[in-house]
């Protein structure tokens, strides 16, 4: 029986994939052997020793200790791609809300509730209406900052409405790069992109290197006028500098999903409370991305879109409970001393894989029988190995 612990609303699609003969799944549990999560933070609190592994329902994990789990050996899965459909038609929304006059023209219609005469009404509105007057997205420029998978599709949509299209992503993987349409331009460095949009649309993971990347310096670069929207991070962004660069009427809209008390009561900004992923669609996929990955793991031991493990997998070629699991320090000959355990405990080997990641390694060997918990105690005590498992 394996223990899910669940933090934020997680769609029930996905944790029926817990089968309940093998999973107990709660909010509250004890010695959870996995969580699956939101945006919930779990940098100030304590990790049992029984969690093996954390499944982000999303794609951001700022909101894991990735660097202090992967030390434990606890593998930090997130959700590629689930939910970068809903962010984009939210992002599209924003450019549209800050193009026309959207939010204010209704706004006034609802402070038309004291007349009672339609005609008197409509004349009224069509006085009015020139207040709330817009500009058309198509032959305009959008930036996008950060090309995965939602800034490739945000940049496709654009596309897809006239709108030409720079991009900015010093750390683009090849697989995006393939799945960018071709005539998205691209800008040498973020100066350059901001200097050229209309609209500024942020797709970067909120890590150091893109911590305040919007600041006082890089907003001077920003062409007047423009609108900046960010979907990503709070991080992302110095709000204050936003304010400065709004009321200096540098920046004329801030789109985002990220309130900040500084930003509040401003016609200038449209904040939204981080809806970018809350569609039942985006909350179904990622539920679902997650809970495969955690089963493949905690019951196979494969590891499938970790963000700080390598992507190992292997057919079983035992029977239940023969596989056993290592993750150590990736230092040299850690293997050999693990199979030299096993032989001298007289366990012959059938199919092994051993990858890396940077300063982890991760094993899995299938062995002949299952190992006694002699071996699992005698490869626990082999330097440099973090965690065992047996599956
Ligand atoms: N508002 C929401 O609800 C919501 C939903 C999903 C994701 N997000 C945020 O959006 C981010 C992006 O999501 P994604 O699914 O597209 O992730 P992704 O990993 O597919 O793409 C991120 C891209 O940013 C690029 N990048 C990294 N550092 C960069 C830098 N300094 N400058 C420019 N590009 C850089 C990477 O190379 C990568 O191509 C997530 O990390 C998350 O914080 C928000
Ligand atoms: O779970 C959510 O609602 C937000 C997810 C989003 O921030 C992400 O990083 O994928």
């Amino acid at each position: 029986m394996f223990k899910i612990k669940t933090y934020n609303k997680i769609s029930v699609n996905g944790l029926n994939r817990f089968g309940r003969d093998h999973y107990e799944v709660a909010s509250d549990i004890n010695e959870p052997d996995a969580y699956i999560l939101r945006s919930h933070k779990l940098h100030d609190e304590s990790l049992p020793a029984s969690v093996r592994a954390v499944a982000r329902a999303g794609a951001g994990v700022n909101n894991v200790p990735v660097a202090d789990y992967t030390k434990k050996g606890v593998v930090v899965f997130n959700t590629p791609g689930a939910n970068a459909n809903a962010v984009k038609e939210l992002v599209l929304a924003g450019m549209l809300l800050a193009s026309r006059g959207i939010i204010p023209g209704m706004n006034y219609v609802q402070t038309l509730t004291d007349m009672t005469d339609a005609d008197e009404m409509s004349k009224l509105l069509e006085k009015q209406k020139s207040n709330f007057a817009g500009s058309e997205l198509m032959g305009k420029t959008l930036g996008v900052v950060g090309l995965g998978a939602i800034g490739s599709l945000v940049a496709e949509t654009a596309l897809a409405l006239g709108m030409n299209v720079v991009g900015y992503d010093p750390a683009l993987s090849v697989e995006a790069a393939w799945r960018l349409p071709s005539q998205v331009s691209r800008a040498d460095n973020l100066q350059s992109l901001l200097s050229r949009s209309d609209f500024i649309s942020l797709h970067v993971p909120a890590i150091e290197a893109t911590k305040h990347l919007i600041n006082d310096e890089s907003l001077k670069s920003v062409k007047e006028g423009a609108v900046l929207l960010n979907f990503a991070r709070d991080a992302i962004v110095e709000p204050e500098a936003i304010v400065r660069s709004l009321e200096a009427k540098r920046l004329r809209q801030y789109v985002c999903d990220f309130p900040e008390p500084c930003l509040l009561s401003r016609d200038d900004v449209y904040a939204m409370p981080h809806i970018g992923a809350s569609t039942l669609e985006a909350e179904d996929n990622c539920a679902v991305m997650a809970a495969e990955q955690l089963k493949g793991y905690l019951e196979h031991g494969n590891i499938r879109n970790a963000v700080n493990f390598p992507e190992v997998s292997m057919e079983r070629t035992g029977e239940l409970g023969s596989r056993l699991t290592f993750c150590n320090e990736n230092v040299s000959g850690v293997l050999g001393h693990v199979l030299s355990v096993l032989a001298d405990h007289d366990i012959n080997v059938i199919d092994m894989v051993n990858k890396s990641r940077g300063e982890i390694a991760y094993n899995i060997i299938d062995l002949e029988q299952p190992p006694t918990e002699a071996v699992v105690q005698a490869v626990s005590s082999v330097e440099h190995v973090v965690s065992v498992r047996v599956v």
